[in-house]
């Protein structure tokens, strides 16, 4: 019989890299809106170190690739491209990492409140996962521009859990990057890293509460840290 021994617990997710792996739609945006501009394409290999400040960072880090000067003014010109292609192939190459969904189920089972903490902007996090149809899983879905200060700010992350109706002192935080563990920690949480997302990693792994490989993995990493 199903225990629920996570009653009360709250996890957070980060979106990109961690529940979605969205960096192929990214990628096709981004290129579109630079190849609009009259800028080069950016090759996919590098898409991966775009990604995790939000979109806007993400494009400015496009233009300082190909050398761009006053990257920041071109930025705003590239955005309603960006979003326009963005938001109409939102879930076109974007697919769930294996096993999310799964540990997802299992968790709300053992009675868990999951959340997202993202940098993308909220309008695109809720298209994305509801796209992909897991929005119904959480409790909370909080995206850059619907907090003060985005991750690495540790509100961030308590907004998510406060928002979910969980409290921080039984709230774990998954993610993919530096700029998580980093939010993670200003937050006073544990923080779980996923190596299969886009990085980069935390720079000492022997300071995270634990590696997730793989998702069926996960409930069990749970249960481990909070016993
Ligand atoms: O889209 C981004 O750059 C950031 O997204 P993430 O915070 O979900 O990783
Ligand atoms: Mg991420």
């Amino acid at each position: 019989m199903e225990t629920r021994d996570l009653q009360g617990w709250t996890i957070v997710f980060d979106l990109d890299g961690t529940l979605v792996d969205s960096a192929p739609d990214l990628h096709a945006a981004l290129n579109h809106c630079l190849m609009r501009a009259g800028f080069r394409p950016v090759p996919f290999e590098l898409i991966s170190g775009m990604i995790g400040e939000g979109a806007k960072a993400m494009i400015r880090k496009g233009l300082a690739y190909q050398k761009v000067d006053n990257a920041d003014a071109a930025v705003d010109s590239l955005w309603d491209d960006f979003l326009d292609h963005y938001r109409r192939n939102i879930c076109n190459l974007s697919e769930l990492y294996p096993g999310a969904d799964a540990a997802l189920a299992q968790l709300a089972d053992a009675g868990a409140i999951c959340a997202v903490c993202t940098n993308k902007t909220q309008a695109l996090s809720e298209a994305v996962l509801l796209g992909l149809g897991i929005s119904h899983r959480f409790a909370s879905i909080v995206g850059a521009d619907a907090v003060p200060s985005k991750k690495p700010d540790g509100d961030h992350i308590i907004q998510a859990v406060l928002r979910a109706g969980g409290t921080t002192n039984c709230a774990i935080m998954i993610g993919d990057s530096q700029t998580d563990e980093k939010a993670a920690r200003n937050a006073g949480l544990p923080f779980v890293f996923v190596p299969f997302g886009y990085g980069p990693s935390p720079t000492d792994l022997s300071e995270v509460s634990g590696i997730c490989e793989t998702y069926s993995e996960l409930p069990g990493l749970i249960r481990a840290i909070i016993a």
